[in-house]
């Protein structure tokens, strides 16, 4: 088990408010645009949403060679990189976080 995050109890943020952040930020790329920005250019690609898709293809083949290497360290880096591209695939769709929250709750 990870040793990293904050402290639980009172006034302790949830464990998963910085999916919500993220997504907060993702979505305000997705309306302000700035440049310079690596994810407003994903909302403006000439691939259109193919360049997010080709994007979750190769970080999944990344995090699933890191697995079979049994690199913990890059499995969790590919593992980040894609949830980041999977929630600008959400956003772009106009989908969001508590969808996905909502999704894996209803199986419990
Ligand atoms: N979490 C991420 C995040 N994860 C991955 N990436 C980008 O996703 C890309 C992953 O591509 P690769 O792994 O293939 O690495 P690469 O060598 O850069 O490959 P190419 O992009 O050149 O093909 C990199 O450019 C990363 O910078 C991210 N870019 C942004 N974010 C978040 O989005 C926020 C907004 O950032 P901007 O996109 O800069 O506005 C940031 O504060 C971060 O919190």
């Amino acid at each position: 088990m990870s040793d990293r995050g904050p402290e639980s109890g009172e006034g302790a943020a949830p464990p998963d408010a910085v999916l919500d952040e993220l997504f907060a930020t993702i979505e305000s790329r997705k309306e302000e645009l700035p440049e310079g920005s690596y994810t407003a250019s994903l909302f403006t690609h000439e691939k259109g949403e193919n360049a997010v898709l080709e994007k979750i293809g190769e970080e999944t083949t990344e995090a699933i060679l890191a697995a079979k290497d049994d690199d913990r360290d890059e499995l969790t880096a590919e593992s980040a990189d894609l949830v980041y591209h999977l929630l600008v695939l959400f956003a772009m769709k106009d989908l969001d976080v508590d969808d996905l929250r909502g999704e894996l709750r209803d199986r419990f």
